[in-house]
């Protein structure tokens, strides 16, 4: 009797499935920026997609100022022996002096303000000796400071009409500042996306509920409400739903007509029990599933109208890779923001692998080593199954292993992509 091949070793057609490339190409030919626009005051703004470009309008500084508390001269009055000034004036931050320094005079000044018209060098306080004689006082600064020495040029940070930021950019606290330093209070953002949460499946139940066997509690939601803090958006929970085509069915019409983003969890494979597939070709259009990716291999991608509906595998560590290598730069992208790919360095391994499946890409959960020389290395976490969340605890990231690569050797070069890189911390 021949039988069919058995299909158990389900790796067999990775060559027939998409590639990751191919997935990734997929998503930014056929998906642009939907999010409107919105002015938030700068508090509100951190981590938001900028929906304007930021340019200086003046210098920053404003004007020439001290880097330390001490005293400011002519360095023209200054030679070899250093220099003696009768001290003219005293200058705080925020009280700019009007009157110019006179030859062989020095001002007493502080960190941060304004140089008096005319000079141009500041010597450190503990540099300098200070003396009275007759009713005045005087400054003795040493030798060997050059000109303009603790002088903090005006424009030096930025210069008036330069480009600081542009549209797009995701901001980070220190944009926030630069933003602050122009003196603008707000800026025009991209609004966040609404995007709706759903877990599938019978066997599921929130944590604060009791369990019986074959139940499982549904940790993708709080992984996936964790991973969507990494992107402007709004999240509604719309619960489990069960394994039901009417139920789910009716639950993705009506969330397609309120959210921008409908991200799932489980269903996605190809079990009668799995209806978000069928759901999604009845209701929208599927331009992606099936990719030659290991963990992640059900990823989902497609519309119901005009919502985007991205459909993550149920194991949670595909559910987490799938939604940092697609879910995340999608919605950066819908969001305004770049379609940015990860962080990536490359490094040596930590470990072997004798045999690798060719044609598939696989990220294996990964964490930074020393080795015997010091060096940083690549080490994988020693258990691949998709559904150990341990894995993904002990991570400092993934390792990328590319199709052609059937085997590594200790010592071969890796690419570790950093969850920092995406944002988790
Ligand atoms: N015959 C085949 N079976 C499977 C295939 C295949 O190609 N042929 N693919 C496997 C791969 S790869 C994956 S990944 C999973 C993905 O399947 P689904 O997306 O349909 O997920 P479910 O079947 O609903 O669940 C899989 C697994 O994950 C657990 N799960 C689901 N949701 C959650 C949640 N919210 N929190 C925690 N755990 C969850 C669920 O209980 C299952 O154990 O399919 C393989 N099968
Ligand atoms: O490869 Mo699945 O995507 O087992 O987790």
């Amino acid at each position: 009797m021949t039988g069919k091949p058995l299909l158990d070793d389900c790796f067999l057609h990775d060559k027939d499935r998409l590639r990751h490339h191919e997935a990734l190409a997929i998503l930014k030919s056929r998906l642009t920026a939907i999010a409107g626009t919105e002015l938030v005051k700068l508090e509100y703004a951190l981590e938001r997609i900028l929906a304007e470009d930021i340019t200086a309008s003046r210098n920053i500084p404003l004007a020439d100022n001290s880097a330390v508390d001490g005293y400011a001269f002519r360095h023209a009055d200054f030679d070899e022996s250093g220099g003696f000034f009768r001290l003219q004036q005293r200058i705080a931050a925020g009280h700019a002096s009007a009157e110019t320094l006179g030859p062989w005079a020095a001002a007493r000044i502080f960190t941060g303000a304004v140089m008096p018209p005319g000079a141009d060098t500041v010597a450190m306080q503990e540099d300098c000796e200070t003396h009275s004689q007759d009713g005045e006082e005087f400054v003795i600064v040493p030798q060997g400071l050059k000109w303009s020495a603790n002088c903090r040029k005006a424009g030096e940070d930025v210069a008036d009409g330069t480009s600081i930021l542009t549209a797009g950019q995701k901001l980070r606290p220190q944009d926030l500042a630069a933003i602050a330093s122009t003196g603008q209070a707000e800026v025009c953002v991209y609004r966040k996306l609404k995007v709706a949460l759903i877990s599938t499946g019978d066997e599921l139940r929130r944590p604060g509920n009791l369990i019986t066997v074959g139940d499982v509690y549904d940790s993708n939601h709080y992984l996936l409400r964790g991973l969507a803090s990494t992107v402007p958006v709004e999240i509604e929970d719309l619960g489990i739903l069960k394994d039901d085509m009417a139920t789910v069915e009716a639950a993705l019409r009506d969330a397609a007509d309120r959210f921008d983003v409908i991200l799932t969890t489980g269903g996605a494979s190809r079990g009668e029990e799995d209806h978000i597939l069928n759901v999604l070709d009845v209701l929208g259009n599927r331009h992606m599933w099936q990719l030659a990716i290991k963990p992640g291999r059900p990823m989902m991608f497609g519309n119901i109208g005009a919502c985007v509906f991205l459909g993550l595998p149920g194991n949670p560590v595909a559910a987490m890779v799938c939604f940092l290598l697609y879910a995340q730069p999608v919605i950066n992208l819908l969001s305004g923001g770049a379609f940015r790919e990860p962080q990536a360095f490359q490094m040596p391994s930590a470990f072997e692998i004798s045999r690798k499946k060719p044609d598939r890409r696989e990220f294996y959960r990964g964490y930074l080593d020393t080795d015997d020389e010091g060096r940083t290395v690549a080490q994988k976490f020693i258990r691949d199954g998709s559904g150990l969340i341990t894995g993904l605890r002990e991570a400092d990231g993934l390792i990328e292993i590319p199709e052609k690569v059937t085997a590594i050797g200790k010592g071969d070069m890796v690419t570790f992509l950093p969850f920092s890189g995406f944002g988790i911390r």
